[in-house]
């Protein structure tokens, strides 16, 4: 029961699914988090790996770059593999300056230059957010670990490199934190199929400031993010056999 795209068995994959744009942040996941974990996927080397943190059943799979290559992963992951919950655990760049290098975001609300969520609602606006539960799990995670985390709005868009130049100035000026290219997507893809969503950021680079991360820092280095993420799915109820 393969999809096009991922060539797992059936139950093959958690209900909880982390999932990091880059799919070798998801083998770096598996490896330093996971145990026992094992490669369930490998298409176009897009890695999925399923294991137990702290005894817990948890996946990991990388989604790729932009709304149109996440919605493939999660609406298969969901569709034919019984996924429930999906965790984004991404980069996104700065858009103020008191937002730091490495802060990580909760990511409360998602505006977006793409088109998908329209074509879900009869061409209106569809309010992109997580689900509340998992949000709040996430705040109640980063208190008890001591860590300050920023709990706020971020704008996805279809092009990194984008060609209205007073884009990034609006959106801070509208109270967007930060930016990056699926949280929009995921979170309409969790309203249509009733799975839950929730995106956890880490700042990759700044708009501002121009300071950045190294592609090796932006695979390796989350380890605060994800802990965060393995938190709220830890907290995850196992589902009964029953469903
Ligand atoms: O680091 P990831 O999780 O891929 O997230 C961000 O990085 C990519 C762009 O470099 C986009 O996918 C964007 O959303
Ligand atoms: O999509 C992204 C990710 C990181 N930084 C950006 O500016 N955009």
């Amino acid at each position: 029961m393969a999809t096009p795209h991922i060539s797992a068995a059936p139950g093959d994959f958690a209900d909880v699914v982390l999932m990091p744009g880059d799919p070798l942040r998801a083998r770096h996941i598996s490896e330093r988090f996971l145990e026992e974990a094992r490669g369930v996927t490998s298409v176009r080397n897009m890695y999925g790996f399923t294991g137990t943190y702290r005894g817990r059943r948890v996946s990991v799979m990388g989604h790729g770059m932009g709304i149109p290559s996440l919605s493939i992963y999660a609406t298969e992951l969901i569709q034919t593999y019984g996924a429930r919950v999906l965790i984004r655990v991404g980069s996104c760049g700065a858009l103020h300056r008191n937002v730091k290098l490495r802060d990580v975001i909760v990511a409360t609300g998602a505006g977006t230059d793409s088109k998908v969520n329209r074509m879900r609602l009869l061409d209106h606006d569809f309010p992109a957010v997580p689900d509340f539960t998992l949000a709040r799990r996430a705040m109640e995670a980063a208190e008890k670990r001591g860590r300050a985390v920023r709990a706020g709005p971020v704008f996805s868009s279809d092009l990194f490199y984008h060609p209205q130049a007073a884009l990034n100035e609006t959106l801070a000026r509208m109270g967007i934190l930060a930016v990056e290219m699926e949280v929009a997507g995921l979170y309409g893809i969790a309203a249509e199929t009733g799975a839950r969503a929730l995106a956890l950021l880490t700042v990759s680079d700044h708009i501002i400031t121009g300071e950045k991360l190294t592609p090796q820092e932006r695979q390796t280095s989350f380890d605060e993010m994800i802990e965060l993420a393995l938190d709220v799915a830890l907290a995850e109820p196992v589902p009964t056999p029953a469903g």
